[in-house]
Formats: structure tokens, C-alpha cells, sequence
């Protein structure tokens, strides 16, 4: 577990996932400091997490590429360990750049790793995904199905995943890495305050549902109907964003310190339980109170059936395990969604300009 004397420092922190993980880091007395460049971000997550907590964010506006910079916020701060949730995420334009998509999530992820090892601080926290299995020919998909991711942003999860484990297999190199593979995150911090924020139309399915609802798109395209599932359309395994984000304060306090390394370890971060796209509908269309718009169009490339977690091994070993119903879920979502029409993209301000370290 991380020495309370350091800090956190929570990668691409002003995001979706980052930015609730942070709430649960602070709830948790840990002393956090956050980096983002902003690319899929705004500084007023930063504001709100304030506001929700109650506590100051030590936030720096720091590109991953930026060696020089990521150095310089080690020497400011007395890091102990890592959350790295900074990268890009989907999964589409991953295929059209995916130069990109190997620059950040790559090259970005090794200069953090070399940052750390010249600073000595060797305790991991990765967000990887459930797309690195690919189409998996066992459902409920367990850490030891085979990793064959089928786009560009699947293989970096994948390649960075085995650059991390590379790293712990040296020998007394001490690291203690977790890979967290989550499935599909949803809804909104209960406050109504924070949630995702897309910039630009979603790609994902909830954000695109509750922009159908608020009025901003007129209908959601389902992508395909002729999968082998009950209703025809695709099997996901939706997880909470405030459940997801206490997987990683479980998973950061079950790495060891140098003296005692736990090495590079995979969980599945999921619930278990799959829902087609058609009960996503159901169940947002319930929370909103009427029946959303939809139309059945072709398969989208890339996607496959079926991607349910077996979560087995995080709740014996991490003791920890998804809670927040579905309802519930959907019920953030709203909240959020109805609270800010806009995300938060009518909130004035970049990052105050001494939060800005920039060498490139
Ligand atoms: N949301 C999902 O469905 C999902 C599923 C599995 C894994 N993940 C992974 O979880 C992590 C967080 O995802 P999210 O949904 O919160 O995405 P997000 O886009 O909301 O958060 C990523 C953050 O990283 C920042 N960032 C991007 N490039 C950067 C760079 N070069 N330097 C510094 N910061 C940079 C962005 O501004 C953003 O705030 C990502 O690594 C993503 O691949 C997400
Ligand atoms: O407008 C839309 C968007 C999505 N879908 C379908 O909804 C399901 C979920 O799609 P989406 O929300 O885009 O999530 P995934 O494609 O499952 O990918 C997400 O979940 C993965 C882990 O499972 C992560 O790796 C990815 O980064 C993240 O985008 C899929 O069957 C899609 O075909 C639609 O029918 N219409």
C-alpha cells in the first residue's frame, strides 16, 4: 500500500473515470495529485471534484509525451504510486489514427514508466480493457482468456500491458502493478455534478442514449441485430463509474511496497452480468420516463457479441466487487445529463496558467 506520507498521482485525473477515482481518493484521506493536458477533458472537473469534496486538487496541465514536464511534477511532489487513466479511448478513431493512438498511449505510458523508475516509485496502477480479449470464446470472460485485441486501441492496452509486465518480471526490480480491465463504464457521480463529458458526438453507447433523450440527437443507431444473443443485439457488461473508481482504490492498497513486490497482476473490473443494447434502452428509457428513439442499422466494425466479466477473481482477491444496480446506474446518468444538457462544455476556463508545465 502506498505510504500515507505520499501522494497519488492520478494520470488523465480530469476525465471520466480519473475524475471519480479521484472523489473516492480524496474521500479516502489520500493526498492526490493530478495531471492532464486536457485533450478530452475541461479543468472544471477539476472545480467540481472541489466542490464535492470539499478538498483542494493539486492539478498540473502536463502532456504525457512531455518527458521534461511529467519529471518536474516527481521532483514538486512526493509520489508514491500511480493511477494511469491518461490516453485516448476509442476504439473507431483509434483505426483512422492509430500513429496517434500508438504516440500517446504508448510512448506516453513508457516516459511516465521511466519517470517512475528513475524516481523510484514502483507502484502501478493501469487502466487497461476488456477490448484486449478480442471476440473471447468463453463467457464470463476470465483474466486467463487469451489477449487478441481486434483495433489499434485494443493492442495498446495489450502492448502496454505486457511492457508493464515486463518490467515486474526483472529480477528484484521490485514493481507492484495492477491491470485493471474494465468493462463498460456508466452513469454519473450521485451529486448530479460530475460525469461523462464528451466532446464532439459519443461514440459510446449511454452518452449517445442520453443525448437522444435531452434532445440533442434525434434518434440512436443500434448497431446490429443479428448477433447470437437473445434480442439479436450486443452483450456488454456495464459497471458503475463510483464502483470502478473504488476497484482502483482496492486495487492500489493491495500492492506491496518495495520490500515486499506483488509483481504485475490482471483484474477484471466488471459486474458479471451482461445486458443487451435493447435492455440498455429499456432501462435508460425507464429512467427518463418515456420511450427513447432508436433505429436498427448494420454491425458496427470491430464489435463482437459478447463481453461479460468473470469478476471472480478481484472479489476474492481485491475484496472488492460491483454494487450499484443497473437502475440506479441509469438513474445517475439522468441526473447528470438533465443537470448539465451541455456536459460541461458552457463552463468557462482552462487551467489556471501556473498549473501549466510545458517543455514541448
Ligand atoms: N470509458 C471506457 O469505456 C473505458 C473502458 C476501458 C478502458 N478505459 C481506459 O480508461 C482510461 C480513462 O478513460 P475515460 O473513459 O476516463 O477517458 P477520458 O478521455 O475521459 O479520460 C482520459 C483523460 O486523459 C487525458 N489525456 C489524453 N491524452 C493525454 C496526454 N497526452 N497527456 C495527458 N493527458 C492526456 C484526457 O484529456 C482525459 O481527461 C483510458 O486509458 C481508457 O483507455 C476506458
Ligand atoms: O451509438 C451506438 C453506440 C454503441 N452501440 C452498441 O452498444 C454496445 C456498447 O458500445 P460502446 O458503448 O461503444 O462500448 P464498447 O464498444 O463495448 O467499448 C467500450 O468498452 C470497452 C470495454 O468493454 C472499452 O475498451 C472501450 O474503450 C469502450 O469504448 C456495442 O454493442 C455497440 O455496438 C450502439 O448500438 N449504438
Amino acid at each position: 500500500m502506498s505510504s500515507s506520507s505520499s501522494s497519488v498521482l492520478v494520470t488523465g485525473g480530469a476525465g471520466y473515470i480519473g475524475s471519480h477515482t479521484v472523489i473516492e481518493l480524496l474521500n479516502d484521506n489520500q493526498s492526490v495529485v493530478v495531471i492532464d493536458n486536457l485533450i478530452n477533458a475541461s479543468y472544471e472537473a477539476i472545480r467540481r471534484i472541489e466542490r464535492i469534496t470539499g478538498k483542494k486538487v493539486t492539478f498540473y496541465k502536463v502532456n504525457l509525451l512531455d518527458k521534461k514536464a511529467l519529471l518536474e511534477v516527481f521532483q514538486r511532489h512526493s509520489i508514491g504510486s500511480v493511477i494511469h487513466f491518461g490516453g485516448l479511448k476509442a476504439v473507431g478513431e483509434s483505426s483512422r489514427i492509430p500513429l496517434d493512438y500508438y504516440d500517446i498511449n504508448m510512448t506516453g505510458t513508457i516516459h511516465l514508466l521511466q519517470v517512475m523508475q528513475t524516481m523510484d516509485v514502483k507502484q502501478f496502477v493501469f487502466s487497461s480493457s476488456a477490448t484486449v480479449y478480442g471476440d473471447p470464446p468463453l463467457i464470463p470472460i476470465p483474466e486467463t482468456s487469451p489477449l487478441a485485441s481486434t483495433n489499434p486501441y485494443g493492442r495498446t492496452k495489450q502492448f502496454v500491458e505486457s511492457i508493464i509486465q515486463d518490467i515486474c518480471n526483472v529480477n528484484n526490480s521490485n514493481w507492484s502493478a495492477a491491470l485493471l480491465r474494465y468493462f463498460n463504464p456508466a452513469g454519473a457521480h450521485p451529486s448530479g455534478l460530475l460525469g461523462e463529458n464528451p466532446l464532439g458526438v459519443p461514440n459510446n453507447l449511454m452518452p449517445y442514449l442520453s443525448q437522444v433523450a435531452i434532445g440533442k440527437r434525434a434518434s440512436l443507431s443500434i448497431y446490429g441485430k443479428d448477433y447470437p444473443t437473445k434480442d439479436g443485439t450486443a452483450i456488454r457488461d456495464y459497471i458503475n463509474v463510483v464502483d470502478l473508481a473504488k476497484g482502483h482504490l482496492a486495487a492500489l492498497k493491495k500492492l506491496g511496497d518495495s520490500k515486499n513486490p506483488t509483481g504485475c497482476v490482471a483484474y477484471n473490473l466488471g459486474t458479471g452480468h451482461g445486458s443487451t443494447v435493447l435492455e440498455m434502452v429499456q432501462a435508460f428509457s425507464n429512467a427518463v420516463g418515456r420511450p427513447l428513439a432508436y433505429e436498427i442499422v448494420d454491425r458496427r466494425p470491430g464489435d463482437v457479441a459478447n463481453l461479460t466479466a468473470d469478476p471472480t477473481k478481484a472479489k476474492t482477491e481485491l475484496n472488492w466487487e460491483a454494487t450499484i444496480q443497473l437502475d440506479e446506474t441509469c438513474a445517475s446518468l439522468w441526473h447528470w445529463q438533465s443537470k448539465n444538457p451541455n456536459g460541461l462544455e458552457d463552463c468557462p476556463g482552462d487551467a489556471p496558467p501556473e498549473s501549466i508545465i510545458c517543455y514541448i
